[in-house]
């Protein structure tokens, strides 16, 4: 029999149409922002792929792109606090407009670290969007300067946010039903 993944699905909270229009709001913003500036996006691996690939097409300036990788939340729904890089920058962000740019800031240690780090490199600015905020779960603080939707505190999953690396692939922004957490909670005894 096959498997269906929207089976798992319990709503979707975010459509595939209400995306593209905050993302285009948003490029159309940072656009306007940084009018004569180059951009240096820097995506977080491996979420905000799919956010970043539409933002840049929503921006119209000069624009290049790097990425990091830090430790990941795994198979738990609850940030360790631990960050580690995982993958560094390849280009030097010394004098450049640093866009970083975030699937997700939930409980903010992730970005509260990055952003201290990128600011050591001596950057022309540093300023971070985000697709999405849960502030519900806020522990450190940050400062988003461009923010796509503020949401309460559930898991979500789609539009490259997995749960343990699987529903990345979904057009839309969605909440799972609570047994599929649970059987892999359970599974992997956590
Ligand atoms: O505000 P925080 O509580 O620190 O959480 C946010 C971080 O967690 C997610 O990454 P994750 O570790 O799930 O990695 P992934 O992007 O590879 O899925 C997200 O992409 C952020 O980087
Ligand atoms: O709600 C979330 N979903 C997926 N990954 C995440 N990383 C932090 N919060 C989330």
């Amino acid at each position: 029999m096959s498997y269906n993944m929207m089976e798992d699905v319990e709503r979707i909270l975010i459509s595939e149409a209400e995306l593209a229009q905050r993302v285009k709001e948003l490029g159309a913003q940072i656009t306007a922002d940084y009018t004569g500036k180059e951009i240096l996006m820097i995506g977080i691996l491996r979420g905000a792929v799919l956010f970043m690939s539409d933002l840049m097409r929503a921006i119209s300036l000069p624009v290049s792109l790097d990425f990091m990788a830090v430790s990941s939340y795994g198979v738990s729904t609850t940030s360790s606090g631990v960050v580690r890089i995982m993958k560094d920058l390849d280009e030097n962000a010394e004098n450049k407009h640093v866009l970083i740019v975030e699937d997700i800031i939930d409980s903010g240690l992730t970005l509260n670290y990055l952003v201290d780090n990128l600011k050591s490199r001596r950057p022309a600015s540093v300023k971070i969007c985000t697709l999405l905020s849960k502030p519900d779960r806020r522990k450190a603080e940050v400062q988003i300067a461009y923010n796509g939707f503020t949401i309460p505190d559930y898991f979500v999953v789609g539009y490259g946010l997995d749960f343990a690396e699987k529903y990345r692939n979904f057009p839309f922004i969605g909440v799972l039903k609570p047994s599929v957490y649970q059987s892999a909670k359970q599974s992997a005894k956590i």
